[in-house]
């Protein structure tokens, strides 16, 4: 019996079965043969495909006498008779007891009765263990499957363990070597935002210094302007004095000659008047000698007549005498006579004399006269002179003072000119300084940047009103750009505005600096954006043959190997590979493939025959493109002639818009990797140089045929474009880089750690305004999308470093 019990299923005593703890162990055990194991009371086994017996719950406890009539009421085939502990018990502890001591009837039949129920009960308890033993033996299979399923289950944990052990340590390490460049990045971070700090100091010191400039330069500019009026008034003024001075030398000269003819006439009429003065002295002389004479006659003529009267008295006395007193007296007479006709004759002439004297004294008199009033003219015409000198002194004097003033003012501009040109000196570094912060800012904030080129208007272009214009404020100056459109106006500023008049050296010098970091381990990506015929090719080609006119592409390869050339002088040795693709119809062409010849070389789908031109991008953000030809390169000669060959090998045509289209988008790549020999240090920049497809309406284009289809791809790749550019903007989770070839292409440069450069180009033309405005407007959204901050690609130099890239 106890042997048995082995294989009994747990009496309501025992202690439960521990149920499994394994979920699919007892999933896998049907819910048929599932039972419940409770205390108190016994539950049967299920049974194993022959016979379905429920087991019915029966209470512990019962009385053998119900026990006793429960068995016999039981069917004898014991089918449906259960038994419990009590009542195999009870069964096992009934006596016989007959109706007295020897009533062996009553207890034969009740010994038969008992035997019959005992073996019920062995029955039932065979079945019993019967049931038990499958089930045990089903059990133990399962318990076996359940057991290996367990072991293999255990080994795939034990594996699983092992593999997630090495992924912890794995992420582990991570994790340290992420912490140190998380403390690291953290420390750069700050060093960052503490040279992005000192830098905005220095920037708003400069802002201020240039603004406290410009303050002088414009109060310099006004000086100056107010002191070129002065000189000019002053001018005009020292010229006026000047003629005033040489018509008053003439005047004065001509005073002079007067003076010297007045002086003449004064010396000869001085000259007549001495001669006439002296003819008049004579005269007077002649006149005083005749007037003695005269007196003398007269006193001679009263003697001679006291003489007669005494003669005559002496007549008296002397009439002798008288005769000869007559005779005297008559000669005295004749005498007298002649003497009187003398002195009529003289006094005649002395009338004469004194008429001619009159005359003359007249005539001196009016020569006096006109001396007089010509002395008063000569003293007039003096005074005049004098006036006229001290005018003249005046005029030297205030024309010395012009012209030490002059001189001072001359001066002055000297030093205002020289303070200007130290003020456009100071202006011109602080701009590089602004540009340098600017920069500096901008990779910091890790912005796209954006330059603006407006062409020249070209013959065929329509007429009208100018639509654009520039601002000219000092904030906006040389970044704003004003778009006129059917009377409105849509202002728009970016980092740049190149005009129409800008030469290709002006907007080259603008990203020189962009082109040197690709040298110094940057990803750089400059971008030509805009309507077709807006001059892209022209801005990234230009026209290679002729100097003034090369574009960006020459220029920087250019730059870049003149630079790399210096830099051997500090240990740097450079290695270039240049690629050149297309992108024409959303299918990817080698423009370098040697089995390419020509645009219209027959090309698969996928350009040249058997070649899988694929994209993909490397954790660094490098970009490759399988079965592209990259060749290397050592002199500004070999890419020239690689440029060449795929200028002569890029898809253009003719459209209404432009005579030489280009009907796909162009991607120049010069990956650098530089090695100092010396520092151990190792660079790898990669220049990236696009010049779009042009952008264009369907209906202006005039597009059919082949030309409709590249028209509709690259609408629809630069729509693409666009789509990315926006969701970039917006932050979005999802940027669809994938929805084409472009994108997908320029996905590190427009969403990864690249300096990148969009330049729009736009047409002045009239009728072109619509698209400016949307070039215009897409520009903006492109200069306000945040890409990862430029990151450089240095290292030191492993021991058996070599390029990874290709
Ligand atoms: N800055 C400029 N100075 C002088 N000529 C220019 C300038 N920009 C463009 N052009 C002239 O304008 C015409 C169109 O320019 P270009 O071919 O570069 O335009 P595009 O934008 O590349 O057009 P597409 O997208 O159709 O290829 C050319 O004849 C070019 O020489």
């Amino acid at each position: 019996m106890a042997s048995r019990n082995q294989n009994k299923p747990p009496l309501p005593n025992a202690p439960p079965r521990s149920p499994s703890n394994k979920k699919d162990s007892i999933d896998e055990v049907p819910i048929d043969k599932r039972r419940k194991i409770g205390s108190g009371k016994m539950v049967g086994p299920a049974t194993t495909g022959r016979t379905r017996q429920a087991f019915s719950v029966v209470n512990a406890g019962q009385d053998p006498a119900v026990t006793s009539d429960y068995i016999s009421n039981a069917s004898s085939d014991c089918g449906g008779i259960e038994f419990t502990k009590e009542v195999v018990e009870a069964l096992l502890n009934e006596k016989m007891k007959g109706k007295n001591k020897f009533d062996y009837k009553g207890k034969c039949e009740q010994l038969t009765e008992y035997v019959k129920k005992l073996r019920l009960c062995i029955k039932w308890l065979q079945e019993l263990e019967e049931n038990y033993l499958l089930e045990q033996e089903k059990l133990r299979n399962m318990l076996e499957s359940v057991n290996i399923k367990c072991a293999e289950t255990e080994e795939q944990m034990k594996n699983r363990e092992g593999e997630l052990n090495s992924i912890i340590v794995e992420l582990k390490k991570d994790f340290a070597l992420l912490q140190e460049r998380f403390t690291k990045e953290e420390l750069d971070k700050l060093a960052a935002i503490d040279s992005l700090k000192r830098e905005e100091e220095a920037r708003v010191a400069v802002e201020k210094v240039r603004a406290s400039l410009a303050e002088e330069l414009e109060k310099a500019q006004h000086e100056q302007l107010t002191a070129n009026q002065k000189i000019a008034s002053l001018n005009d003024m020292y010229k006026r004095l000047q003629e005033y001075n040489t018509s008053l030398q003439q005047y004065n000269s001509k005073l002079q000659t007067e003076l010297a003819t007045a002086n003449e006439t004064l010396k000869r009429v001085e000259k007549e008047k001495a001669a006439i003065v002296e003819n008049l002295s004579t005269l007077r002389g002649h006149y005083n000698s005749l007037q003695d004479q005269l007196i003398s006659s007269r006193a001679s003529r009263d003697e001679a007549i006291k003489q007669k009267e005494a003669l005559t008295a002496e007549v008296g006395c002397l009439r002798g005498e008288l005769q000869q007193v007559r005779e005297d007296r008559d000669r005295q007479l004749a005498q007298v006579q002649a003497l009187t006709a003398e002195i009529v004759k003289y006094e005649e002439s002395t009338g004469k004399s004194s008429a001619e004297l009159d005359k003359l004294i007249v005539k001196s008199n009016a020569l006096e006269d006109t001396c007089s009033s010509q002395r008063e003219q000569i003293q007039i015409l003096r005074r005049q002179l004098a006036a006229a000198n001290e005018k003249l002194q005046r005029a030297d004097l205030s024309a010395l003072e012009t012209k030490t003033e002059f001189e001072e003012q001359k001066r002055v501009i000297h030093d205002l000119q020289s303070h200007l040109a130290e003020a456009d000196f100071k202006i011109i570094e602080a701009e590089k300084l602004r540009k340098k912060l600017h920069n500096t800012i901008l990779e910091l904030k890790g912005n796209i940047r954006v330059f603006c080129r407006v062409r020249p208007l070209l013959p065929d272009d329509g007429v009208g009103v100018e639509v654009i214009s520039y601002p000219t404020s000092l904030e906006a100056l040389g970044r704003g750009i004003d778009l006129l459109q059917s009377g409105s106006k849509h202002a728009f500023t970016f980092d740049k505005v190149f005009s129409h008049d800008a030469s290709q050296e002006d907007v080259f010098v603008e990203i020189s600096q962009l082109v040197q970091s690709a040298l110094d381990g940057y990803k750089v990506c400059i971008f030509a954006y805009g309507q077709t015929g807006s001059g892209k090719t022209y801005t990234m080609m230009g026209r290679p043959e002729n100097a003034e006119q090369k574009g960006l592409i020459p220029r920087s390869l250019e730059q870049i190997f003149q630079a790399s050339q210096s830099l051997t002088a500090q240990g740097w040795k450079y290695k270039m590979q240049a690629s050149m693709l297309e992108i024409y119809n959303e299918t990817i062409r080698d423009l370098l493939s040697p089995n390419r010849s020509g645009p219209d070389t027959l090309r698969t789908e996928n350009g040249v025959a058997g070649k899988q031109y694929a994209i993909k991008h490397d954790a660094n953000g490098n970009t490759h493109v399988s079965d592209l030809t990259i060749v290397d390169v050592c002199t500004i000669k070999e890419v020239s002639s690689l440029l060449q060959q795929a200028a002569q090998s890029r898809s253009v045509g003719r459209t209404q818009m432009n005579e030489q289209s280009s009907r796909s988008h162009f991607v120049f790549t010069l990956r650098i990797s530089g090695t100092n020999e010396s520092t151990e240090q190792q660079v790898q920049g990669v220049l990236n140089l696009i010049d779009l497809a042009g952008s264009e309406r369907l209906s202006k284009s005039g597009a059919t045929g082949d030309r409709l289809k590249e028209t509709q791809a690259i609408n629809k790749s630069l729509s693409c474009l666009s789509d990315v550019i926006f969701a970039l903007a917006k932050k979005e989770d999802h940027v669809p880089f994938r929805n084409s070839k472009l994108t997908y292409l320029l996905q590190p440069c427009l969403g990864g750690d690249s300096k990148t450069l969009m330049f729009v180009n736009i047409s002045p033309d009239p009728t072109s305004v619509g698209e400016s405005l949307c070039s215009l407007r897409f520009a903006a959204r492109v200069n306000a999308c945040e890409i990862g901050i430029p990151r450089r690609q240095a290292n030191l130099r492993a021991p058996d470093s070599r390029l990874s890239y290709g």
